[in-house]
């Protein structure tokens, strides 16, 4: 969601008294939620135009709406600005809403700046549910994203991994900090956009730097998406601007690498096929009843970046800072890790499937800092009911999959990192236990999830090889500031700086 919610938040509470007066002067009141529908599911007071919004400000989303779920329900109705929003908050609610009538939930909703962003050029991240989505998702799971796909990177995974332990071995060196958010960040980046475009293109840093800029400006939740019927909102908003200007770079970008990947093709020099190799092969072969564009092409490019980086590098952040949290488990984690690789100079990735802790540390990442805390959201496709409660076609759903993990009844001592509990349970990511959904379930579920596990095992299990860890200035484990930022995805505020030390060998 877009990075800028909280300013347009106040912006909005702000706005409202001129709003009011503005918008029912000129047009009639927009509908509350499912207006006209029958039992709505329970929600706050709402003020005029703004409906629920002040309920936001100034805290983070998901946490927000965690609180309200707790005086309201496990099933909400808000209205944010203009749009009726559903909010499911517990595993049953979750369960309904992925399993129970998927399908009436498989669409998401398409804003008004997405749609800007998007120009018609489907993707699979914002497709609405239907045919166009369904074959560029079967591409992505089938051909992209297929564990066959996954393992063919290994060697890019592996050079990028290599490039961040020697940049914290040249800290260790200088008994100097190392900023492991901005080291795992460009880890996981460099290594998807070479899997995304390859090796060769010259201009990649460039590219790099502004997918990450395009990051920032992700639609969804501006204030033209919140009050679409507003023209004033429109006008008042830098985002549509800066989408503008965005696309017109990206374009001029995409159109490069593309004729560079054609030319190279043609010219048979290159063996090694990347994702857009994959997608420009298919371009020829798929039926011309639904043929894969290039506009398709571009959007699929953008939809790995922008669900692949920054999911993959939040969640090592994450599982870095627990471990620096909980020196026990870091200990556990570590001891593993060397025992495993005892005798190895080099990580590499077909020696981590002996690993049983290290996978339970990721889960137990997962659990407590989803990257996307509140999944992606859902539009209602048809009117259905919901734990007894109507939702009316048209409501967009969210679900806050950061407080389903640590919903109370069904986890032990919720706030609490503790890997062994996934031991006891034996619950999963992959969409069948709905207390634990950082993927998602049902049929819009990650389909990146191998893909991201790949880069977050190998970093992890290479870090806590080579090195020690130490917080700076003797900063003690529960000092260090574990507050979450608002973001596309939830990351640390303040970045991890750690002082990594070579182990002495106990050889
Ligand atoms: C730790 C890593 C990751 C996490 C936690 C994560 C999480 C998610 C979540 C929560 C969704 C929405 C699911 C739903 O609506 O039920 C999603 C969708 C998606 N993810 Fe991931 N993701 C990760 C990595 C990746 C990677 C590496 C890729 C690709 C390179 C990727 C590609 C996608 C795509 C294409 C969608 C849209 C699927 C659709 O709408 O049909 N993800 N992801």
């Amino acid at each position: 969601m877009a990075a800028d919610l909280p300013v347009y938040l106040l912006l909005a509470v702000l706005l409202a008294i001129p709003l009011v007066l503005f918008i029912a002067r000129t047009r009639p009141a927009p509908r509350s939620p499912g207006a006209g529908a029958g039992r709505l599911p329970p929600g706050p007071w709402a003020l005029p135009v703004i409906g629920h919004l002040h309920h936001l400000a100034g805290a983070l989303p998901h946490r927000a709406l965690r609180d309200l779920a707790r005086r309201h329900g496990p099933l909400m109705a808000l209205r944010l600005g203009e749009l009726p929003v559903a909010v499911a908050s517990s595993p049953d609610a979750a369960r309904e809403v992925m399993r129970t009538h998927d399908a009436a939930f498989a669409s998401r909703p398409l804003s008004p700046m997405q749609e800007l962003a998007y120009q018609g050029a489907e993707g699979v991240i914002f497709a609405p549910y239907g045919e166009g989505w369904r074959r560029l998702r079967s591409i992505c799971t089938l051909e992209l994203l297929s564990a066959r796909r996954v393992q063919s990177f290994r060697a890019v995974r592996e050079d990028e991994a290599g490039r961040l332990l020697r940049a914290v071995a040249a800290a260790a060196a200088a008994a100097a900090p190392v900023n492991l958010s901005e080291r795992v960040a460009a880890y996981v980046a460099d290594s998807t956009v070479r899997a995304i475009i390859g090796s060769r293109f010259e201009h990649r840093d460039a590219y790099l730097r502004m997918l990450q800029e395009g990051l920032k400006i992700v639609p969804g939740m501006t204030l033209p998406d919140l009050f679409p019927s507003s023209h004033l909102a429109r006008l008042l908003s830098r985002v549509p601007a800066q989408i503008e200007g965005h696309r017109r770079g990206m374009r001029q970008f995409i159109d490069t690498i593309i004729a560079e990947h054609r030319e190279s093709r043609a010219s048979g020099n290159d063996n090694d096929e990347d994702l857009l190799d994959v997608l420009l092969r298919l371009q020829k072969e798929v039926d011309s009843q639904y043929p894969l564009t290039t506009e398709n092409i571009k959007t699929v490019m953008l939809d790995m970046f922008g669900a692949g980086s920054e999911t993959s590098a939040t969640t090592l952040q994450w599982a870095m800072a627990e471990l620096l949290r909980n020196p026990r488990v870091m200990r556990k984690a570590q001891d593993e890790v060397r025992r495993a690789l005892a005798g190895h100079d080099k990580v590499t990735e077909d020696k981590l499937a002996s690993l049983h802790y290290l996978p339970l540390v990721i889960k137990e990442t997962l659990r407590l800092h989803p990257p996307a805390p509140l999944l992606l959201p859902r539009r209602c496709g048809s009117a259905c009911r919901v734990l007894g409660f109507d939702i009316p076609e048209g409501t967009m759903v969210i679900v806050n999959a950061w407080a389903i993990g640590r919903y109370p009844g069904h986890w032990d001592r919720p706030d609490e990192f503790s890997p062994e509990r996934f031991e006891e349970s034996g619950r999963d990511f992959r969409g069948t236990d709905f207390e634990f959904i950082p993927f998602g379930a049902g049929r819009r579920m990650c389909p990146g999830m191998a893909f991201g596990l790949a880069h977050v095992e190998l970093a992890l299990a290479a870090l806590l090889f080579h090195f020690d860890w130490e917080l700076p200035g003797g900063m003690a484990a529960e000092e260090l500031d574990m507050t979450e930022a608002f973001g596309v995805t939830t990351q640390l505020r303040s970045d991890l700086v750690v002082v990594p030390r070579v182990p002495v060998s106990t050889g």
